[in-house]
């Protein structure tokens, strides 16, 4: 008998697949999360296996039934939200990948990309798109892995593979094969798709030589996107709403006007201001893209993305090993009252909006003899919100909206010390809500609406809970210099690993 208490939400994040389900007061009821293995092949590369996303994402959903005692009779719907992006290549018979999953964060079609940009196609292509050229979104991955796998390009031609963002796979695993399907939110990060026209491109797709029987279908985000292969998870549930995780979050922050923004700090950053049923060009280095389809109808956004956020506190614990764990280092920014004059850049994949230079790298300066391992941790940390204040600015210079507040979510949102320093460096109040799995939530939300479990936006925008609010404690003059040598320091780490000719 059906008993239908909760949402699931599967939340496939670029370090870890975790799986939440959620009650009609949007309170979590159940988690679990398990981190997966992060390929870097080369310098610059990163790669994923798609059958450890499918099989972490599977693992922890049984895991967050099985904490509470439930069944799938229980769950009215899945909400399926993802890292974006991320390339797949399949197999439609045996359903192998045919490479790994080459990840947003991958460098290695960057000159493909000069190119690309170069060309007519390519200067054309951001008033259909909204994207600026980059090799961040799908179709020079794509095109990659056709042009590198042996075999590959001849088998796509004959409509035996498939792509698909990590929404894609999910859904075509969890159906057994039968759905091949994506929303218009990750559809719009692919640079392949007229975010006007909500269809494929065909001039983008012959240009990077994908055939169109590779493509899935395109749904609104809300809606019906297959039911699950009984086998799976001991029953059928309906899939009923996939969103990318940063257009997610801003759903499960409930910014469902024009005008509100979401800053989520999680693996990168990822500044969304909803813009309404108005697409706006971007005149400062930020893309436009697709928010949320929902009623038939679809929402866009003005998006500032920062490639590594958390991942720099990743880096401090498990490439430097300087602390067991990412909460640590706020303890370690406290002891020190600044960062004696140094700053990190953390351009480890390249630098991405406003800056866009896919041969940025890494950069630690302005070092003297007193630094030590807490000035490095305080430092990276302000790079985080550094980062985030170079987005504010193009995005209030785009849309002429002066922010009062900012909704932060994600895992690194957790961080006091943070927030306080993006209160300061912004001179803006930082609001952080009581769950701030809102990617997750945003997924459940539109999954629910889709299937009567929730009723209206409405209804979701009284579940809102305020954790904390953090306002600027910072002087104009201090401010001022701290963001002069930002500036400063982001200058030393362009270009660093561009091997071509200077024109
Ligand atoms: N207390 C913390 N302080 C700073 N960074 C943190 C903290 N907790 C988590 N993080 C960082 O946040 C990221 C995880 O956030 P999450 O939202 O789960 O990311 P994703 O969805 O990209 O996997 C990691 O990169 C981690 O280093
Ligand atoms: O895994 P996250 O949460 O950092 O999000 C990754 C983005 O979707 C990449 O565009």
């Amino acid at each position: 008998m059906k008993n239908e208490q909760y949402i699931m939400a599967l939340d496939q994040g670029t370090t870890s697949s975790r799986c939440i389900l959620f009650d009609h007061q949007g309170n979590r009821v159940s988690t679990a999360s398990q981190e997966f293995s992060q390929h870097y092949p080369k310098p610059g590369w990163v790669e994923h296996d798609p059958m450890e996303i499918f099989a972490s994402q599977l693992g922890v959903a049984s895991r967050a039934m099985n904490q509470i005692g439930i069944g799938p009779s229980e769950i009215a719907a899945i909400g399926i939200t993802n890292q974006r992006e991320t390339t797949i290549v399949w197999d439609k018979e045996t359903g192998e990948p045919v490479y790994p999953a080459i990840v947003w964060q991958c460098r290695r079609t960057a000159e493909r990309i000069d190119a690309f940009a170069k060309t007519e196609t390519g200067k054309n292509s951001t008033a259909r798109t909204g994207l600026i050229p980059d090799a961040y979104f799908s179709a020079s991955k794509i095109q990659w892995i056709l042009e590198h796998v042996d075999g590959a390009l001849e088998r796509a031609h004959a409509g035996q593979l498939l792509f698909g963002t990590v929404d894609t796979w999910l859904i075509w695993k969890l159906t057994g094969g039968r759905s091949h399907v994506t929303d218009v939110t990750n559809a719009s990060r692919t640079m392949l798709f007229d975010i006007h026209k909500l269809q494929w491109d065909e001039e983008l797709l012959a240009w990077f030589g994908i055939p169109r029987s590779m493509m899935p279908q395109v749904c609104m985000s809300s809606g019906s996107f297959g039911i699950t292969d009984p086998t799976l998870m001991g029953g059928e549930i309906p899939i009923m709403g996939v969103a990318g995780d940063q257009q997610a979050a801003l759903f499960g922050q409930c910014c469902f006007e024009s005008g509100e923004v979401k800053n989520t700090y999680g693996t990168g950053c990822f500044m969304l201001m909803n813009t309404g049923a108005r697409p706006v060009a971007s005149r400062n280095g930020l893309i436009t893209t697709i928010a949320v389809g929902l009623d038939g109808e679809v929402q866009y956004a003005l998006e500032g993305s920062v490639f590594v956020g958390g991942a720099s506190v990743q880096w401090l614990r498990d490439e430097l090993r300087l602390f067991r764990s990412a909460e640590q280092s706020e303890d370690y920014a406290k002891a020190v009252p600044d960062t004696a004059g140094a700053y990190v850049v953390p351009a480890f994949t390249g630098l991405g909006a406003p800056h866009w230079d896919p041969y940025a790298r890494g950069t630690i300066v302005g070092i003297t003899r007193g630094f030590s391992r807490e000035h490095l941790v305080r430092a990276t940390l302000e790079s985080i919100a550094y980062q985030t204040a170079d987005i504010l600015s193009a995005m209030e210079k785009d849309s002429g909206i002066g922010l009062k507040s900012l909704k932060v979510d994600g895992g690194a949102s957790a961080n006091n010390f943070l927030m306080q320093f993006q209160a300061d460096i912004l001179n803006t109040r930082v609001v952080r809500p009581t769950c701030i799995e809102t990617t997750a939530l945003g997924a459940a939300y539109l999954a629910g609406l889709a299937c009567g479990y929730w009723e209206s936006r409405d209804e979701i925008r009284r579940n809102i809970q305020v954790d904390r609010v953090f306002d600027s404690l910072m002087e104009e003059k201090r401010r001022e210099e701290l963001l002069n040598g930002w500036k400063k320091a982001v200058n030393c780490s362009r270009g660093w690993a561009y091997q071509g000719k200077d024109e």
